[in-house]
């Protein structure tokens, strides 16, 4: 399909090793420059190369702020490689008329297998074990060591990786318990809890499973942890933002605690040369992980393909369909007709501008499609128009005052 310029114009801009499904996923679609980098960009550097991208992708590293989205001239969207969309402004970037897409299900399963596997590990106090064995301790004893089954997991954030790990757990006789601010169906024998205080005072084991919002920011501090039952476990692996760091250390430090598994924090490294430094460090009874719980190798496949895909579908198609921070379009093809793309801040008397335009110019509609949300509009219009009508109805539909973005797909 021939797009407004060549595909072998549009710049794609991979982060944070994202998986090379991605960039086979964009050549196969017939993009050539597809740049794939190891690791998160230096502020200045990103800068510099946002400027140029049209299409960036990243993972859970790389902010993308409303300063940096604002620079950023030529980006038609943004692909999350990942579950988590809090590290780019999306209001920002639907302000400017970018689209944003994630893989909400694809490493699910991963993290739901590292965390029960954690609770394992933890309730049989596994890691000081391993730690005093690799110094050549030996302390061959049944004290502080447990089964799963029978225990109670308190589950926060009853979400799909919260659902998932309530079914594996259930599968080893643990009891679930869960909190969430939305109503959930509960899966097995799996049971609401009164409250998320409610939850910490009965669980073993609490796991959270909660995004990055103003209400999980620090959710869980002094007063949280102190409610937790003596000699319970937590496990993090949803944002490092929940969690007061300098709070669990000190509940870990006085034996409150008797573990924890944290996989994110609150300041993580940009890559993987770079120095991690956290309270936890040093801890025997704590798992620290590198921000790896939906780093397997099929998740981060399936990653790839699952978000280039979007991205592909959107640059060719105009679909914005599961666009995190956008008005959903699903499209069909439109082979016989040229595509124009029109998004637009959403004030009254928009789409009147936009009909304006086609039929001042005498030009039949073979097909409208309208979404819009508070703040943006999103309108693609089909037309039997040859190229040079399309590229002169594109110009004057771009000096439409209140126009954010304007495409055309031939
Ligand atoms: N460690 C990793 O590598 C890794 C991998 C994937 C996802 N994650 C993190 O895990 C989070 C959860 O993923 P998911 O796919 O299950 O998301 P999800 O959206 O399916 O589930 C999140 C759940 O949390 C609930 N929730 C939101 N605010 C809450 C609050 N204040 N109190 C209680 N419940 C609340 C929601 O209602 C929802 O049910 C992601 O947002 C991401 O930040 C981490
Ligand atoms: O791969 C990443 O960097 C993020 C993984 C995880 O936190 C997610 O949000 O999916």
């Amino acid at each position: 399909m021939k797009t407004s310029f060549p595909k072998q114009d549009i710049r794609v801009l991979l982060l944070e090793g994202i998986s090379r499904s991605a960039v086979e996923t964009f050549r196969q679609a017939g993009y050539s420059q597809v740049e794939l980098h190891p690791k998160a960009l230096p502020e200045a550097e990103l800068k510099a190369r946002l400027a140029e991208a049209h299409i960036v992708g990243i993972r859970s590293r790389t902010q993308l702020t409303p300063a940096l989205l604002e620079q950023a001239r030529r980006l038609i969207a943004v692909g999350c490689f990942c579950i988590g969309t809090n590290q780019v402004d999306l209001a920002a970037a639907r302000r400017l008329g970018v689209p944003v897409f994630n893989a909400p299900y694809s490493n699910t399963r991963s993290v739901a297998e590292l965390v029960v596997a954690e609770a394992i590990m933890l309730l049989r106090g596994i890691p000081q074990k391993n730690v005093l064995c690799h110094r050549g301790g030996w302390t061959k004893s049944a004290e502080g060591s447990y089964e799963a089954r029978g225990k109670v997991l308190g589950i926060v954030g009853y979400g799909h990786i919260g659902t998932q790990v309530g079914v594996l757990a259930e599968s080893l006789g643990m009891r679930v318990l869960f909190h969430d601010i939305e109503a959930k169906l509960a899966l097995g024998n799996a049971r609401a809890a009164a409250s998320l205080d409610d939850l910490l005072e009965c669980a073993d084991v609490v796991t959270l499973h909660v995004p990055d919002t103003p209400a999980t920011r620090m959710m869980i501090g002094a007063e949280q942890l102190a409610r937790m039952r003596q000699g319970a476990l937590l496990i993090n692996a949803s944002r490092g933002t929940v969690v007061d760091i300098d709070a669990l250390a000190a509940a870990l430090l006085r034996g409150h605690l008797a573990g924890a598994a944290v996989d994110v924090f609150p300041i993580e490294p940009k890559g993987n040369d770079d120095r991690f430094a956290s309270p936890l460090v040093g801890m025997d009874n704590v798992i620290l992980t590198p921000h790896i719980g939906g780093s397997t190798l099929e998740a981060q496949e399936n990653i790839g393909i699952e978000v280039a895909s979007k991205l592909v579908r959107y640059s060719d198609n105009g679909s914005t369909l599961s666009a995190v921070n956008f008005p959903e379009v699903a499209l069909p093809e439109h082979p016989h007709s040229r595509r124009l793309l029109h998004i637009h801040r959403n004030v009254p008397g928009m789409l009147s501008r936009i009909n304006e335009v086609f039929s001042a110019g005498n030009v039949n509609i073979d097909a409208q499609f309208l979404q819009t949300d508070a703040e943006v509009g999103y309108v693609v219009i089909d037309v039997a128009a040859d190229v040079v009508q399309a590229q002169a109805l594109k110009d004057r539909m771009a000096a439409i005052p209140g126009t954010l973005r304007t495409r055309v797909l031939y």
